[in-house]
């Protein structure tokens, strides 16, 4: 029999004992002390009562409770008559299980009994139904249709006794094969209760050991087992939903009951704060014997399947997110040879690797997104969306005259300015043409220049692919083809150069056709314009062509609202500081505007046009240079104007903070691979350099090109690099390191610096043509690798006789045929073409005399070191070895 402690229930509901063992004096029941235990179900109505005031219907205080041993047919009726259908059903189950008490009969006990007895105790049955209330629907829907069947079979029984509770919801029905034994047609709990062939309940050692066992104080767990196990024996008892929705009705009845507690609660002064009432749905759990009751069927024990985690997650905080140690993760990168720390960032293939190895479905997302200006900018809506000039790049293969082309189209000759006639960064113009503004940005050909061809792609509308009629198409058209493929933006070719006698434009028609570029009249979708930047035929279509392109685009922005642009270049100039070449995307920019750009930040001091005009704003898909920047920003950035210079600046920090944090653990993380690689580094001889570059491109494309040139033996190590000129702290730093060279691109070197460089013994080389630049560099590379040997034939000599001379040896007769013998030279003897012996000549003679050397077409006497099998017709060539240092 399961009971608990008064005092157990008293912290259950959070009562005092003392109120609670006078509560359950009220109520009848045999209760001391704390420690005097009382039934499960006797608790449950005791609590309710206790807190609420309430007590189920029907039931009886003390001495009138004892009386209820039968629930007879005709107050049955009279209580159904009395109080809503539903009631009556709790009416009967709460009887019975006062009386039940009062055989201290436990659930469990009876289902053993009942087992026992192959007898279902209705009563218990009836009970559990209505107190699984919520469970009906359920239970119903598996039993009804077999509840049917049953119905049909005991009418044919027609047993006398069995009495269908139908208008209260709930049939009692037994299945065909009737047990004679059994007491269970008894249909009341009264009756059940009367039935003598019910044993009472041995209270057996294995009831006593029971102590400690998780209980359910309204038992729910064990009632639905309780009517599966009746199913399949001879008794169940289903609720009847054909005569009307009981379901609904109990729950009408549930909220009724709980209205009027809470009134109760109200009028006793309001429920006690934090206390619930005591409510079987309320599924708690006491633990007999033990102190505290403890949810143990709800403890969690859910594996994490899916997380969401930033996009640059520290190993710790991966872990932390799966639910795994720090430790587990490293160990499984470690298996896979990655060492990492716990504060290391995990890279996205590493993600990938964990989540597998785990069994984790892995989300990521951009921890940026909280910093992130531009996603904020763009949330917002463009309320006065009008029409914007195209922003043009132009792009194509070194020297097929894209700036040549740019030039014609405004009419400057910026080609002419060009240190060696080469693009090298971009600039952005803004031209107009019949009343319309179209804005060009040009960018280098040069290979060491892709990253500002995406960029420019990028930061474009319409991208004009230039290819000489006369050259075809060559690497770096294809590369610009596949960026502007890349940034999905729309293109039209240029076919340049039509002027030249060996022009063939329909051989770049054909090429480009091979790389899915097909000119609209081909029948393909790019419009191919033919153009001659000398002689300025074809601009003009090619400019109407622009302006159709951009018409059909609807290209607009917002020029009320704060503005947003694109770094397409940024430098650090002298009197100005860091200057951003932008183009406006949205908005207008003004003077005073503070912005951020990535991680800087800064307020506009000036912004100047393209033709070197300050003026005080600009529009959308204007071009132009802008000062007042706290650093020189990096291309490719997006500049956002903010409300006020303390949200730009503590933006730009915290964003700068983060690339920081992320620099810093990508720094200390190193892969097996890597630290081998290391190693082997080690025996890598290395030129060590520092750059300094006007702009921000050069210096990205110097930096590509310099990483490009090594091999197995030698490479560039880049130790410092930096926009703007060289410092005497550049100097410095090269005097630290060996062998270091400062590399100077479009810069030059100021008097302190060049006097502090010259009496640091540190070399600067200043360049303004890349080309020069990297020849330079690859000979100081050839300079670090080891030298090659090469052999040098210095002549030849014919063997015409040869003299036996005593203890001397053989001697050869020569002519000398070619170059010079000389004596001491290294030599090889030759006979038929085949070398027979390689030594050194130890004896030159000429005319008995000793020589020094003896030139082409004199005969002279020669010995061979060491050999004397010198035969007539033999050739002796003499040869030395040279130093030949390699070039990279
Ligand atoms: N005959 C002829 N020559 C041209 C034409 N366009 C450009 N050129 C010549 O081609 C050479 C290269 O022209 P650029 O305009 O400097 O070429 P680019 O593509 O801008 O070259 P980078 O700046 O190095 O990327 C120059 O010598 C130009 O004079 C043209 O339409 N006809």
């Amino acid at each position: 029999m399961d009971k608990v402690k008064i005092q157990e229930v008293a912290e259950e509901a959070g009562l005092s004992n003392g109120e609670l063992i006078e509560k359950a004096k009220e109520l009848g029941f045999d209760v001391k002390a704390p420690n005097s235990t009382i039934s499960m179900e006797n608790a449950g109505i005791l609590v309710d009562y206790a807190i609420s005031g309430s007590l189920p219907k029907g039931f009886r205080k003390s001495e009138e409770k004892k009386k209820i041993t039968v629930v007879k047919k005709k107050e049955t009726e009279k209580t159904e008559e009395e109080v809503p259908k539903t009631e009556s059903i709790e009416t009967v189950a709460e009887e019975s299980s006062l009386q039940k008490e009062e055989k201290t009969e436990s659930p469990e006990e009876r289902v053993a009994e009942s087992k026992e007895e192959k007898e279902v105790p209705v009563e218990k049955t009836v009970l559990k139904e209505v107190k699984k209330r919520k469970g009906i629907s359920v239970i119903s829907k598996k039993t009804e249709p077999e509840a049917e069947t049953l119905k049909a079979e005991q009418k044919e029984s027609e047993r006398p006794k069995r009495k269908t509770l139908s208008r209260s919801g709930i049939k009692i029905v037994r299945k065909a094969k009737p047990a004679p034994v059994r007491a269970a047609t008894k249909i009341s709990m009264g009756e059940a209760a009367s039935v003598p062939s019910r044993k009472k309940v041995k209270k057996g050692p294995a009831q006593a050991k029971e102590t400690g066992k998780k209980i359910d104080i309204f038992n729910h767990d064990s009632m639905s087992g309780d009517i599966d196990s009746g199913f399949g024996e001879e008794e169940v008892v289903l609720l009847d939903f054909s005569d009307k929705n009981i379901y609904e009705e109990m729950m009408r009845q549930e909220q009724k009951r709980k209205e009027e507690a809470k009134k109760r609660e109200l009028a006793a002064g309001g429920p006690a704060k934090g206390r619930q009432p005591f409510r079987p749905q309320q599924k708690r759990s006491l633990k007999r014997g033990g102190k505290r009751k403890k949810y143990s069927k709800e403890e969690s024990t859910d594996v994490i399947t899916s997380v969401e985690i930033p996009e640059n997650v520290r190993v710790y905080e991966f872990a932390e997110k799966i639910g795994k140690t720090a430790g587990d993760v490293i160990k499984v990168l470690f298996a896979l040879g990655m060492m990492v720390t716990k504060n290391d960032f995990l890279s996205k293939d590493e993600i990938e690797i964990l989540a597998e190895e785990f069994g984790v479905e892995v989300t990521t997302m951009n921890p940026l997104d909280e910093l992130d200006y531009v996603q904020v900018y763009d949330a917002k809506p463009n309320e006065n969306l009008e029409e914007r000039p195209p922003v043009i790049t132009i792009m194509g293969h070194v020297d097929h005259g894209k700036t040549s082309l740019l030039d014609r189209i405004r009419s400057a000759k910026v080609a002419d300015k060009e240190a060696g006639g080469i693009t090298q960064h971009v600039g952005a113009y803004q031209i107009e043409k019949e009343g319309k503004k179209i804005t060009f940005v040009d960018t280098p050909g040069h290979e060491a220049f892709t990253e500002m061809r995406s960029r420019g792609a990028q930061a474009t509308d319409i991208v004009i692919i230039v290819v000489a009629a006369d050259d075809g198409v060559m690497p770096q058209t294809k590369e610009a083809i596949a960026h502007t493929k890349a940034a999905g933006v729309p293109m039209i070719v240029a076919i340049n150069k039509i002027d030249k006698p060996n022009a063939n434009p329909d051989n770049v028609k054909a090429q480009l056709a091979e790389i899915d570029v097909m000119a609209a009249d081909w029948g393909g979708e790019y419009e191919f314009v033919p153009v001659s930047a000398h002689s300025g035929e074809g601009i003009d279509e090619l400019l109407e062509t622009i302006l159709l392109q951009a018409e059909v685009m609807e290209l607009e922005a917002d020029p009320t609202r704060e503005a947003k642009a694109v770094v397409v270049e940024s430098s650090l100039e002298k009197g100005f500081g860091p200057v951003a070449n932008v183009i406006i995307k949205n908005g207008t920019l003004h003077v005073g505007d503070n912005v951020i750009v990535g991680t800087t930040y800064g307020r506009i001091r000036a912004i100047k046009l393209d033709d070197g005009s300050n003026v005080k704003e600009i529009g959308p898909s204007t071009p132009a240079a802008i000062v007042g920047l706290n650093e020189v920003p990096g291309a490719g950035e997006t500049l956002v104007v903010m409300e006020n210079e303390k949200e730009a600046r503590e933006l730009a920090e915290k964003r700068a903070e983060y690339e920081r944090a992320k620099q810093l653990s990508k720094s200390t993380k190193a892969s097996l691979e890597d630290l081998s690689a290391l190693i082997a580094e080690g025996q890598l001889k290395s030129l060590p350099v520092i750059i300094k570059a006007d702009v921000q491109g050069s210096l990205e494309a110097i930096k590509g090109s310099l990483e490009k040139l090594r091999n197995e033996e030698v490479k560039v190590n880049i130790i410092h690099e930096g926009v703007g000129g060289v410092t005497e702290s550049d100097v410095t730093l090269a005097d630290a390191s060996e062998h270091a060279v400062i590399l100077g691109f479009n810069v030059r070197p100021t008097g302190s610096v060049k006097k502090k460089a010259k009496e640091l013994g540190v070399e600067i080389r200043t360049y303004s043509i890349i080309y020069d630049l990297l020849d330079d560099v690859k000979a100081l590379l050839g300079g670090l690798m080891s030298p090659v040997i090469k052999e040098e034939v210095t002549g030849q000599a014919e063997v015409r006789e040869t003299f036996v001379v005593g203890k001397v040896g053989t001697i050869a007769g020569c002519k000398v045929t070619d170059g010079v013998i000389t004596r001491n030279s290294k030599a090889r003897l030759i006979r038929d073409g085949v070398v027979v012996y390689e030594s050194s000549i130890s004896s030159l003679k000429r005319f008995n005399e000793d020589a020094k050397e003896v030139k082409n077409g004199y005969e002279c006497g020669i010995m061979l070191e060491n050999f004397n099998d010198i035969k007539e017709g033999d050739v002796i060539e003499t040869f030395k070895d040279v130093e030949e240092q390699v070039k990279l």
